[in-house]
């Protein structure tokens, strides 16, 4: 479904992804892990097009993808993306009445009562249903989550984009948050591609991991060289030493604990 060929991504002198070759089938569940900045939410951006690649191709069912976002991706971010000026019921609503129409759709009649209908199905889904009358201000922060998520997969996308949804949530929330996705994944069939900087959720949610690093590094012109896909793992199928050596890439070196090592030099 997804499937790129020698793709390279630079801004200006700065190379942020270089020779990326994968190929995707339709339905699988990726995670993308790696070091702050080095090109996966870039990667992200490439496959909703509102970032093309420098070099190489970028295809979706063997064609160039669109450079520009359409019905068939989806995205969710960090920070959740709904409107604040409408219920929850509402903006789950609204998500229908774009698909169908267009940014300035509405829907009448029957079509409303359907999209009613399966909007409230949807609520049901993510645990939200208490609360369809609320506006988002009143909400916290794992519900908000909620709410962006069950938009996202009403629009029904082929390809859904999930860019550290869960990294401003509290442990315990992540957890629920876990559990609903892969229900909502399982029951809606789409491919998703997850970006974490857990590299456990990366494990635990996905079907197939991918490990973005630089293969290669210039001390004296950080920008000379790009990360690329270092490991592309089934996940599941991990032995401890593979998880460790992923686990030690990705951790910052540490810093030396002044106290301690008072303590062993004397
Ligand atoms: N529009 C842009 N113009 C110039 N440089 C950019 C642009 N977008 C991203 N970059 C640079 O590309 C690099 C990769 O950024 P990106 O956001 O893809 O990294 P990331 O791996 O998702 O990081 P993080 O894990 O911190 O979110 C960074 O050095 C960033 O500064």
């Amino acid at each position: 479904m997804i499937e790129a060929k020698n793709v390279w991504k630079k801004y200006g002198d700065q190379v942020v992804l270089e020779r990326i070759n994968v190929s995707v089938q339709e339905g699988e569940f990726v995670t993308l892990v790696g070091a702050s900045g080095c090109g996966k939410s870039t990667f992200l951006k490439m496959l909703l097009g509102t970032e093309t690649p420098s070099e190489g191709e970028l295809l979706m069912d063997g064609k160039q993808i669109r450079d520009e976002p359409d019905r068939d991706r989806g995205i969710v971010f960090q920070q959740y993306s709904v409107f604040p000026h409408m219920t929850v019921l509402e903006n789950v609503m609204a998500t229908k009445a774009f698909a169908r129409k267009g940014l300035t759709g509405y829907l009448f009649g029957e079509s409303r009562k359907a999209a009613r209908e399966e909007a409230l199905h949807m609520l049901e889904q993510v645990g939200l249903s208490q609360s369809r009358d609320k506006y988002p201000d009143a909400l916290s922060g794992g519900m908000r989550q909620r709410l962006a998520i069950a938009q996202a997969f009403l629009a029904k996308p082929r390809i859904l984009l999930l860019d550290e949804p869960f990294g401003a949530l509290d442990p315990g929330i992540r957890l629920d948050m876990h559990a609903l996705v892969l229900d909502l994944w399982k029951a809606y069939k789409m491919t998703v591609f997850m970006v974490t900087h857990d590299i456990k959720e990366g494990f635990y949610l996905g079907t197939r991991l991918w490990v973005f690093d630089k293969r290669r590094d210039d001390p004296h012109a950080p920008g000379r060289y790009g990360a690329s896909i270092t490991f592309d793992l089934p996940v599941g199928k991990i032995d401890h030493t593979t998880y460790q050596q992923i686990d030690d890439q990705l951790r910052p070196t540490p810093v030396p604990d002044p106290v301690f090592m008072e303590k062993q030099n004397a």
